[in-house]
């Protein structure tokens, strides 16, 4: 559904350029539900921009579904946004009218598309668990029952993929874990493919499959060991809960490149160069073998 290769977006304002992202790779299949983590500043929610079609990539391969996002025209690309991708973001009140009740909230996007179903929306009302609010005006609902009619809204023209930023960044845990089951739940129902940016590691566990990105570069993949299994919470520490029911894996692109953390070469006093050794068994990386000789 999704297959980034060597994506780069550059931000350029008239002193300064940003690299956010810078060659990354990252391929989706139809009907995964995945997460993207990584800290602050890392271009996660710059790669969810592009792939929600927001932003336009500067330079590698990006394509989702029928369209390359790299070549798409302006017109294509308003019809991607309408049919192809649904949003979700933290901060639901860019997705929701106040004055409007939460039926006709969902029914919005069907008028301006020329697609009104209404049976359709108040399923999709009843999925999220609003069947008996959904005449309600939305400042009579809660920010979790809002944040539900919003994963409505997303859905609401059929996309094939749903991207949510942070969808659970600004509810309680009990509402968190109702809009996961829901993702599940929409997902295993229309075989919608999820893609998921978060911090939170909890929420990380009850996907399929976690991508670690670390400077604009995809680092780590972690894969569910058992698939039917949910984790019910992560202890917060990034080896911690994940590791327990994901397998890590550090991504290789097909030129041979890898990330190795920070911390990793720290310990081992790797700076700008480092020695490489194959075994035939195992590759072994070290610090440059003769700084080691200068020593003695
Ligand atoms: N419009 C912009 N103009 C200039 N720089 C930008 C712009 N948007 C993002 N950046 C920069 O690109 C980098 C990646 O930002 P991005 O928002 O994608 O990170 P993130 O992982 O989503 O962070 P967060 O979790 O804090 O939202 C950062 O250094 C950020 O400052």
């Amino acid at each position: 559904m999704i297959h980034c290769e060597g994506l780069v977006k550059i931000f350029k304002s008239e002193d300064i350029e940003v690299v956010a992202l810078q060659g990354l790779n990252l391929t989706v299949e139809q009907g995964e539900m995945m997460a993207i983590i990584g800290n602050s500043g890392s271009g996660k929610s710059t790669l969810l921009n592009i792939l929600g079609g927001l932003d336009r990539p500067s330079a590698g391969q990006v394509q989702v579904g029928e369209w390359d996002l790299l070549k798409i025209r302006d017109d294509q690309l308003v019809e991607y946004k309408r049919n192809t991708v649904g949003f979700v973001w933290q901060n639901n009140a860019r997705n929701l009218l106040p004055y409007l009740t939460a039926l006709e909230n969902v029914e919005m996007p069907m008028l301006l598309s020329g697609k009104l179903d209404r049976a359709y929306a108040k399923q999709l009302l009843e999925w999220v668990g609003l069947k008996d609010r959904m005449h309600n005006k939305l400042h009579q609902l809660s920010g979790g029952e809002q944040q539900r009619v919003a994963i409505a809204i997303s859905l609401s023209n059929r996309p094939k993929m749903l991207l949510a930023d942070e969808p659970t960044g600004s509810v309680d845990t009990a509402t968190s874990d109702q809009i996961m089951n829901i993702f599940r739940e929409v997902n295993r129902e229309l075989g919608i493919t999820i893609v998921i940016v978060t911090h939170d590691l909890a929420l990380a566990g009850k996907v399929d499959r976690v991508v670690a990105i670390r400077d604009g570069l995809t680092s780590t993949e972690f894969v569910k060991r058992n698939p039917n299994l949910d984790l019910a919470a992560g202890d917060g520490g990034f080896g911690g809960g994940l590791q327990e029911v994901h397998e890590a894996f550090v991504v290789v692109d097909r030129a041979g490149r890898l990330q190795v953390p920070k911390e990793y070469l720290e310990a081992v006093g790797i700076g700008g160069r480092a020695s490489m050794e194959f075994d035939g068994e195992k590759i072994v990386i070290t610090a440059p073998k003769s700084l080691e000789g200068d020593k003695s």
